[in-house]
């Protein structure tokens, strides 16, 4: 049968990428999508607001919600210090799979635990399975509709504490909008909308950047 689109997305990483070269790796899937097939990707224009962000918080706990191929983990990683990581968590096992590769071609392993299940089941586990006492960084991605609810339990499980900072991605399209009217309204953030544009098109589109201020 067909390949998958993440297949596709994988191929043109392992003939056009350098083993090793996280830029080349993202300059591949950002090519492809351009001028191939529109992926979901966090793409090149938001990337670099992404970039930003991730340089500025210069985060040592990072967890992202929704892997897809990787493409953002490998973004987030390559900016990352020794002793520095990101865990990413993938309810699709065949996008889980096809990320895997995608992140072991860029040479980022090290930096990266990919998590496969549903971010409801995994974040009351985070403290305990994998050590963490709070996020500094949360990147929010995976689907809309549980990016508010995600981010309660994220409050309800201590993982954000004073100075985390939430990065939601797609809050115009496909929109997010009680997770806005949350973050925007809660005396407990300050948020900022970085306008931006639907990944490879001319849709408007933007990341909300929210900092946790402490209870
Ligand atoms: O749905 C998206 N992402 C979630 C994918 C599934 C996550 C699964 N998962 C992972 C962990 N827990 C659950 C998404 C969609 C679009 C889009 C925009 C316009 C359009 F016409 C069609 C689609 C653009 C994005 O940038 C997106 O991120
Ligand atoms: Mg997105």
């Amino acid at each position: 049968t067909r390949t998958s689109r993440p297949q596709r997305i994988l191929k043109a990483v392992q003939t056009k990428a350098t083993v090793g070269d996280p830029q080349s790796v993202i300059t591949a899937i950002d090519h492809f999508c351009r001028h191939r097939e529109w992926a979901m990707n966090v793409g090149d224009e938001k990337g670099s607001i992404l970039d930003s962000v991730v340089n500025e918080v210069s985060p040592v706990t990072v967890l992202e919600l929704g892997t897809y191929c990787g493409y953002s983990t490998v973004r987030i990683a390559r900016l990352l210090p020794p002793g520095a990581c990101v865990i990413t968590l993938e309810f699709n096992p065949d996008y889980a799979a096809i990320a895997r590769q995608v992140i072991k071609w860029s040479g980022l392993e090290d930096k990266v635990q990919l998590v496969e299940g549903a971010s409801g089941d995994w974040i009351p586990w985070m403290k305990e399975h994998f050590g963490v006492q709070a996020f500094d960084l949360v990147f929010l991605d995976h689907w809309k509709e549980r990016y508010l609810p995600d981010t309660k339990l994220l409050e309800e499980c201590g993982l954000i504490q004073k100075g985390t900072v939430l990065l939601a991605d797609n809050v115009i399209c496909p929109g997010t909008p009680d997770y806005l009217e949350y973050v925007r309204n809660s005396p407990h953030y300050n948020s900022q909308y970085y306008r931006s544009h639907l990944e490879y098109t001319k849709a408007e589109d933007g990341l909300e950047k929210s900092v946790f201020l402490g209870y």
